[in-house]
């Protein structure tokens, strides 16, 4: 089998939110095809990959280094040994060639979106779900039949007000999710504690509440939050300050005894080492959100997720960022923690199976084969048409 043709396109995921750090009316997102030979249903076997969301588009990245280094490469040289499906180890391999290690920049992101697109492939080869084919090649065989998910929102918006936080956050208790997550640092700690506490109102325990900095905070700041957060016993504190600050962390992790979560702009297994190293994380409950599609794909993540262990960490800490079909398949196949979940955000990238329903704050898979993503229209429609296939 082989590769025929690998497409790459630029789609808008715009809107007028904006979390503490960064506004979202540019925002957007590549996405791959890889076609290949093997038919399936009569028709060719096409992959697809997008980049998640919280990076632009990596067209410049795919179109002069990395799609040309695929594209260039022996057929052969990207299959299995049974040579009849693609070997994603080999495709990244062929990817990252003449490229230096250490820093990960977004060169993570372009090579992201094509490993996705490749797993996609030899899924959809297999004739399998995606999360069926890592337990049985990668994991202990067997599946989690659901997925914890959380429900992220509570953006900064012009003109939103605590009525309307609330609102969207009864939207999503009325959905299914158990735990929602809000914004906080993109006003005074003083606004943001009027905030939670409205969102407190409608989902009754600080347990089902998490809030997110993304990484605003310098340490004084940090420390001030976690002082004034830490009588709500939330679910837990996000991305207080840089996410390379690892000394912040751990300092951080001194004053606030609730669990913290960071890792979702860390973009290799050695930023990712970096952080359980000297970050202070406490395994016995901190969340660690590395996302997959933004950090070199699933292969580097499977190294991401071998380093847990002799750090203390194990997958069960893993609650990725993105809110995309790839980490809920690597949560069922390789037992995450959960996966978040965009409800109202971020569409179509965002989101599960159209049939996809919460229940106590938990989510089924499809049974289709690959990543799922002919299960959601909105999304495989955007993607074939952004890519003509
Ligand atoms: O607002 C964003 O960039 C997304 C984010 O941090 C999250 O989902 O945790
Ligand atoms: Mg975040």
């Amino acid at each position: 089998m082989r590769i025929t043709e690998i497409r790459e396109a630029v789609v808008p995921i715009s809107s007028p939110i904006r979390n503490a750090y960064i506004d979202f009316s540019k925002m957007t997102a590549s996405v791959v095809a890889v076609v290949t030979d093997v038919i399936r249903d009569g028709k060719p076997v096409v992959g697809y990959g997008f980049n998640s969301n919280g990076r632009y588009a990596a067209s410049g990245l795919l179109n002069e280094r990395f799609l040309p280094r695929l594209r260039e490469a022996a057929p052969d040289s990207l299959i299995n040994d049974a040579g009849d499906n693609l070997d994603p180890r080999k495709v990244w391999a062929t990817l990252m060639s003449n490229e230096k290690p250490g820093g990960h920049g977004e060169r993570s992101v372009a090579v992201g979106v094509i490993d996705m697109a490749v797993w996609d492939a030899v899924a959809k080869i297999a004739g399998v779900p995606l999360y069926r084919y890592l337990a049985d090649t990668e994991g202990d065989g067997t599946v989690d039949d659901s997925v914890f998910v959380y429900a992220a929102g509570g953006y900064y918006y012009p003109g939103k007000d605590d009525t309307q936080l609330q609102e969207e956050m009864r939207r999503y208790r009325d959905m299914g999710y158990e735990v929602v997550k809000m914004k906080i640092g993109g006003a005074s700690l003083d606004e943001d504690i009027r905030r939670i506490e409205a969102v407190l109102e409608v989902v009754g325990d600080g347990k089902y509440l998490a809030v997110d900095a993304n990484g605003r905070f310098d340490l004084d700041t940090a420390i001030a939050y976690a002082k004034a957060l830490s009588p709500y016993k939330l679910f837990w504190y996000e991305e207080a300050g840089d996410p390379l600050d690892y000394a912040l962390q751990a300092e951080l992790a001194k004053h606030y005894d609730g669990p913290m979560a960071t890792g979702e702009n860390l973009f290799s297994h050695q930023d990712a080492r970096n952080l359980l190293r000297h970050g202070g994380m406490r395994p016995d409950r901190d969340w660690l959100q590395f996302d997959c599609a933004l950090s070199y794909g699933l292969v580097e993540y499977l190294r991401t997720l071998a380093i847990l262990p002799e750090c203390g960490f194990s997958t069960r800490n893993v609650i990725p960022h993105g809110g995309h079909q790839l980490s809920l398949n690597i949560a069922a196949g390789l037992k995450l923690g959960g996966n978040e979940s965009y409800p109202e955000v971020f569409a179509p990238f965002g989101g599960f199976a159209d049939d996809t329903r919460v229940e106590a704050g938990r989510v089924g898979l499809p049974d289709a084969p690959g990543i799922g993503f002919e299960k959601k229209q909105g999304l495989i429609e955007c993607m074939r048409k952004a890519t003509s296939t």
